[in-house]
């Protein structure tokens, strides 16, 4: 799947992530009107009304992006059914080429973390029968319960040829509190970058490793930092758009070679028919105005590259 990602970012020569982060809040009221008409005002309705937005916003962008990145708590808070329609987002974006990041952020206790790493990445058995539950090509990981956490994973993306993504600095305000701590003199998040290079030599691919990073735009010098301690791994870099990140605090967290970092967006493209700068597309067209997101962002992204 690390070559998929590659390739799909050199065909598309944009390195960024469409974050499928669907609240109701963002969902145009046709849409809504439309699911809740159908299935009423339910959890259903509410799930209906998703599926069709991501759908809507997948079919105007997917020619343009090599991945996207559905955020699983937006779809479980409307239960099974937000469930179903997370399935449903996966299957149909991987029809579309795409590469699926399942942002689950998950990470346990050794066996524990063995049932989420097979639910999400690998095959569960059933009997004489395996089953590939939810099927992301990558998930992201939370890595504060240690190797016994990760080792789960490893394995699974080792039998599967699929990735993870793990925390290592997180984009928001107070990740600071913890990430930031020095541990004899160094920082806990560098401790967790050197982790992440280590993990990642046992799951190498041609020229990168399945195991990746998550470091925050909002943190520009710290992603230089470990850009050099984790020279194999791709950053999935959060932040950009609506948390205040831009392109040219991106550059540090690439490689040389123009790739090692895929920058994901959320907000500010699923929900850019808000934006006065896109207003012009209305509530009616909000996947056109995704689409103008998306290539002012790639524009954005590549000016920063090209400057540097
Ligand atoms: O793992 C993530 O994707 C993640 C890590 C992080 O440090 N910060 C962060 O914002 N995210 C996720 O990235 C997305 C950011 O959304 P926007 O701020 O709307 O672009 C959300 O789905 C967050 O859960």
């Amino acid at each position: 799947m690390i070559q998929k990602l590659i390739s799909n970012i050199q065909k598309t020569n944009a390195p960024i992530v469409v974050g499928l982060d669907p609240m109701l809040g963002y969902i145009p009221e046709h849409i809504q009107k439309k699911a809740y008409a159908e299935f009423g005002e339910t959890l259903e309705g509410a799930a209906e009304a998703v599926w069709q937005y991501n759908k809507e916003i997948v079919d105007c962008t997917y020619d343009l992006i090599p991945a996207v990145k559905p955020q699983i708590a937006m779809y479980e808070q409307f239960g099974i059914e937000g469930l179903k329609a997370y399935k449903k987002t996966v299957d149909y974006c991987k029809e579309k080429g795409l590469v699926v990041i399942g942002d689950v952020k998950r990470g346990d206790i050794g066996s524990t973390s063995a049932a989420y790493a097979v639910g999400h990445l690998g095959k569960v058995q059933v009997g004489s029968r395996t089953y590939a539950a939810f099927d992301e090509d990558f998930a992201t990981v939370n890595p504060y319960l240690g190797t016994d956490g990760i080792k789960p994973f490893l394995d699974v993306c080792r039998q599967e040829k699929k990735g993870i993504f793990i925390l290592v600095k997180t984009s928001n305000p107070s990740s600071g509190e913890f990430q930031d701590q020095l541990i004899d003199g160094k920082p806990l998040y560098e401790l967790v970058g050197e982790h992440v290079a280590k993990w990642g030599e046992e799951c190498m691919g041609d020229t990168y490793s399945y195991v990746g990073a998550v470091v925050g735009a909002t943190y520009p010098e710290m992603g230089k930092v470990l850009r050099k301690i984790m020279p194999k791994s791709f950053i999935l870099v959060p932040g950009y758009g609506a948390q205040g990140g831009k392109g040219k605090d991106l550059v540090h967290f690439f490689n040389e070679d123009g790739l090692g970092a895929i920058v994901n967006s959320s907000r500010g493209i699923i929900a850019a028919y808000k934006q006065e700068k896109y207003a012009k597309f209305g509530a009616e067209h909000f996947g056109e105005a995704s689409r103008a997101a998306v290539e002012d962002m790639a524009a954005d992204i590549a000016q920063a590259l090209e400057s540097r």
